[in-house]
Formats: structure tokens, C-alpha cells, sequence
């Protein structure tokens, strides 16, 4: 299957993407970015839960367990969830580069529905940049990380600066990050000055 839109494919002068020196060792976690982020924040009541790890290259790897909250038909995943999953899977890739970038463009391609109580188990790496934009696609698969694939996603990602979350989001929320130090720990991780 591939992708619709030739946004999501890399142009022929692309670069090929670069582990950074200081990325997670593979199978290391790659913690969240944001501990009330619906894909991978810990203190998300509601959210996936979402813990990926390094790959070898400029990859990750995540398992992500379909629970009853999360049906669209009966005993099914919604799509949406499943494309929430994948984005995010695909959002952790940035912990590989050390680059700080959002979600311009997701299609999502779904083969096989997905059971309540499935683990998918997902894979994302990161295909080429070229200056901001992040070229990357992802991968959700039944029965363990070799068994049939359910869902994929090709994307594009755009660099940011952090003052795209500082002049764009809540103040509350704002604020409250700024006075964390685990979220000033990391933006000095991502080589940036909040
Ligand atoms: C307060 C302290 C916080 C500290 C945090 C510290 C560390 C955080 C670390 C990581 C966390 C980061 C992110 C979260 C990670 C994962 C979560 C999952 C991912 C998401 O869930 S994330 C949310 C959903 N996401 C958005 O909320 C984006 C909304 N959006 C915008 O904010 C703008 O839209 C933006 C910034 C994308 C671009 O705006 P812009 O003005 O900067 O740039 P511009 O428009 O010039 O685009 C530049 C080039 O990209 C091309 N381009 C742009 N968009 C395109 C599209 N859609 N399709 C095809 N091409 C596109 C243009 O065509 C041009 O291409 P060219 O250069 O060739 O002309």
C-alpha cells in the first residue's frame, strides 16, 4: 500500500536521517515529553500510555494495549485511536533525532481491524529530511512484532522551536511546565532555552 499524497514522500534530494550522538541507547526508554500528553504522558488519566524505546537506528518501538475505552464498532479499535497511536509512536522518533517537531501531515492506511484486548505492537523510523521537514512512517502489527501488520501511516513532521508551545498553548498549562524542572531538564536535552 502507498501513501495518496506525495507530501508525506521525501523528495529525490532529501538527506538521510542521523542518529544523534546522545539518543537513547537502543532499547532504551525514551520517556514522555509530556506527562499529560494524551499518546505518552503517565499522569493521563485517560490517555494510551504510550512507552517507546530506541531502536538501532533512527527508529523506536512501542506496544500499545486496546483497551474497552478505546472501541469504535463493537470489541474494535476506533480508527482514531489507532491513527492517535501511530502519530505518536511517530512523535517519539524526535527523542532520535534530538529535534523538536509536530505532526504537519498523517495518512493513516488501515488493513485489519484490531481487536479489544490486542497489544499492537508498533514500530516508526524516520525515512529522510530535508531542512524542517521530517519524512517518517509507521507501522502497527498483530500477534507480536513480526505478525501481520493492522495499520501504517506515512508522515511529515515540521521542526519547531519551543516557542510554538509557548505562544500557542495555554497559559495555565504553560506556566505549570515552566515551573518543572523534569521539563526544563529536557529542554535542555533538546538543546533548547525555554
Ligand atoms: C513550554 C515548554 C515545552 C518544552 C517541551 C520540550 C521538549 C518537547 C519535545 C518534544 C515534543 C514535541 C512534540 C510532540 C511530539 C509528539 C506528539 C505527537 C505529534 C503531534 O500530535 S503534534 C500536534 C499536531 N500538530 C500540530 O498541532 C501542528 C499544527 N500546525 C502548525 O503549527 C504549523 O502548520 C506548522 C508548525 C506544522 C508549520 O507552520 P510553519 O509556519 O512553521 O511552517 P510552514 O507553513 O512555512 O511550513 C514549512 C514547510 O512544511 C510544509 N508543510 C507544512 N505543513 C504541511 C502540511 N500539512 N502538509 C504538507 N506540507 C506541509 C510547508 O509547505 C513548508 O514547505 P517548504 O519549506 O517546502 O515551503
Amino acid at each position: 500500500m502507498s501513501a495518496t499524497n506525495t507530501a508525506v514522500q521525501p523528495p529525490a534530494d532529501a538527506a538521510a536521517p542521523v542518529r544523534h550522538p546522545e539518543a537513547p541507547a537502543p532499547g532504551e526508554p525514551v520517556g514522555s515529553h509530556y506527562a499529560n500528553c494524551f499518546g505518552c504522558g503517565p499522569d493521563q488519566p485517560h490517555g494510551l500510555h504510550l512507552a517507546a524505546r530506541a531502536g538501532e537506528g533512527v527508529d523506536i518501538t512501542a506496544e500499545f494495549t486496546v483497551r474497552p475505552e478505546h472501541q469504535g464498532a463493537p470489541g474494535l479499535a476506533h480508527g482514531g485511536v489507532l491513527a492517535t497511536a501511530l502519530d505518536e509512536a511517530l512523535g517519539a522518533l524526535n527523542w532520535i533525532l534530538r529535534v523538536i517537531s509536530v505532526t504537519g501531515r498523517l495518512e493513516t492506511d488501515y488493513l485489519r481491524p484490531v481487536p479489544v484486548g490486542s497489544v499492537l505492537h508498533l514500530s516508526a523510523r524516520v525515512t529522510a529530511r530535508a531542512g524542517r521537514k521530517i519524512y517518517a512512517t509507521a507501522e502497527g502489527r498483530l500477534d507480536g512484532p513480526d505478525g501481520p501488520v493492522a495499520v501504517r501511516a506515512d508522515a511529515l513532521f515540521i521542526e519547531v522551536k519551543v516557542d510554538h508551545f509557548i505562544e500557542n498553548g495555554r497559559q495555565e498549562e504553560i506556566q505549570a511546565v515552566m515551573h518543572d524542572p523534569d521539563v526544563r531538564r529536557q529542554a535542555r536535552a533538546f538543546e533548547v532555552n525555554p
